[in-house]
């Protein structure tokens, strides 16, 4: 279900497991992807809410992995990267690719030069694909989603998503729901209720997984407003639990 999230019930910590987007869910949409401003403290509520939940927290990016560690070093997650092309199980183990195609480098070099038509427009080449942003330049997108939709009309093993002012070039078969299961099927994760929260299309199928897995799917907007009151309510999850400062 989505709707306005409860204030963490006693003990909830001990009974579910945690699934978070990053961009516009822990931390605000800024200018471009490399302009982000991740909040002080954000590592640290991370990492308290891991220990709170036993381990049961991991993240459900459309960054590559290592780009999550890179802003919330030194503290490591479970995650999945580029929307689930990339897995790691432990905060410890090894970012593990999809059995996946690599998109056509021709359709890479397409898209840059596509880009350099569009002041402000941005390739992000990722492992498998790559993100066009037109958060510069809004009125090119339908032009970039055009090009790019006639691009992934030529290999079926490919498709285009639609996220934050941005399309994305990905295998398809590639979802954050299909890495929420993934990881909910293994310890420490097993057994436990998924909270999943995310801000954007590209989170839907985690939330519907996590519903369908008798657990909840919250969506920034109706169920908290903004970045800071999720940051908030996780707080509340870890502090209850006694991992976290008194608020
Ligand atoms: O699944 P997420 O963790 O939310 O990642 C989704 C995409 O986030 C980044 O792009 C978005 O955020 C940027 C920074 O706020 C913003 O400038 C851009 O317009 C958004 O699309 C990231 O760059 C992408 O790789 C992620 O897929």
């Amino acid at each position: 279900m989505s709707g306005v999230v409860p204030v963490p019930p006693r003990g909830i910590a001990r009974r579910i497991a945690v699934f978070l987007d990053f961009d516009g869910t822990l931390v605000e949409i800024a200018p471009r992807p490399d302009a982000i401003v991740v909040p002080l403290g954000l590592s640290r509520l991370l990492g308290d809410l891991a220990q709170a939940t036993g381990g049961a927290t991991a993240l459900l990016s459309g960054r590559p992995i290592s780009d999550l560690d890179r802003w919330l070093a030194p503290l490591r997650l479970a995650a999945a990267g580029c929307h689930g092309a990339e897995l790691r199980r432990r905060p410890d183990g090894p970012a593990e690719p999809a059995a996946a195609p690599c998109c056509p480098d021709r359709w890479l070099e397409l898209a840059t030069r596509l880009a350099a038509r569009h002041p402000g427009a941005l390739v992000e080449r990722k492992p498998f694909g790559f993100a066009l942003h037109a958060r510069a330049c809004p009125g090119a997108l339908p032009e970039l989603r055009d090009a790019l939709a006639a691009l992934v009309a030529e290999d079926r093993r490919f498709r285009l998503l639609h996220a934050h002012m941005a399309v994305e070039v990905l295998p398809r078969g590639v979802h954050k729901g299909a890495a929420l299961a993934a990881l909910l099927d293994q310890p420490p994760f097993a057994g436990r209720v998924p909270i999943a929260i995310g801000d954007d299309v590209t989170d839907e199928d985690a939330l519907a997984e996590a519903r369908a897995r008798g657990g909840h799917g919250y969506r920034v907007g109706e169920s908290f407003r903004d970045p800071g009151a999720v940051r908030a309510w996780l707080a509340a999850v870890a502090r209850e639990a006694g991992h976290a400062p008194a608020a």
